[in-house]
């Protein structure tokens, strides 16, 4: 069963939504740390609410990202992850990392890139008037949500959506995408390993 890595600087609802198709065995692999650059972030209350260990540093912690980076390596080593999993982590992640888990790194986006990277995608989308947005997720590499695609869904903006709606919305389907892609990504890596 592969360990895999959550980062996340934020609410953690993916975080929970992956911990609860592991529990209904519907996504066979192990939440061996949560770590979040944010210390007073949700997800290390929903980490503790699932019993898995969590950690968290920030990079003012550091004297450079570089060494913000190595501790994050080492971290990931001390738990012998063998895949990461970005949730809403709000920091770039640098080569040390990228080139220590080539391929093993995957993140969701709240849009269909190429199309809004970055942050507030969703609102920039629905201020935007778009009739469609939706979700991807993506192999990282060291730019910015330009990594290889790996799967996109699509969610029509409905008129009459507020933002706060349509929020909700764009969430619903990540937390039903991101575990399904993510019990074949690791499926895949288990036929081929
Ligand atoms: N090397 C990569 N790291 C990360 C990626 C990626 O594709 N490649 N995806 C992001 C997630 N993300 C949107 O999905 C995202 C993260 C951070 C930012 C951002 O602008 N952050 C701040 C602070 C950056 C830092 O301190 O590292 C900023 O740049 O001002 C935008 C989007 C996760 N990481
Ligand atoms: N650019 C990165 C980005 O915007 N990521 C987004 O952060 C949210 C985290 O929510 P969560 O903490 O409740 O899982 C998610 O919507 C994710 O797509």
């Amino acid at each position: 069963m592969k360990k895999i890595a959550i980062l996340a600087s934020g609410n953690g609802s993916n975080f929970e939504a992956i911990m609860k198709k592991i529990q209904s065995n519907d996504l066979q692999a192990e939440v061996v740390i949560v770590f979040s650059d944010q210390s007073d972030a949700y997800v290390l209350e929903r980490a503790k609410q699932y019993d898995i260990p969590f950690a968290s540093f920030s990079p003012k912690d550091f004297d450079s990202k570089v060494a913000y980076e190595a501790e994050l390596l080492a971290l990931l080593r001390a738990y012998e992850v063998e895949f990461v999993v970005l949730a809403g982590y709000l920091r770039i992640l640098g080569p040390e990392v990228i080139h220590n888990f080539s391929h093993c790194i995957v993140n969701i986006h709240p849009s269909l890139l190429p199309d809004y990277p970055g942050l507030r995608s969703i609102e920039r989308a629905y201020l935007d008037g778009q009739a469609v947005t939706g979700v991807t997720i993506h192999y990282v590499d060291e730019g910015l949500d330009t990594g290889p695609m790996i799967r996109q869904a699509s969610l029509a903006i409905d008129p009459d959506d507020s933002l706060e709606r349509l929020e909700e919305r764009v969430h619903q389907l990540e937390h039903q995408l991101y575990p399904e892609v993510l019990q074949q990504l690791l499926n895949k890596e288990l036929n081929e390993s």
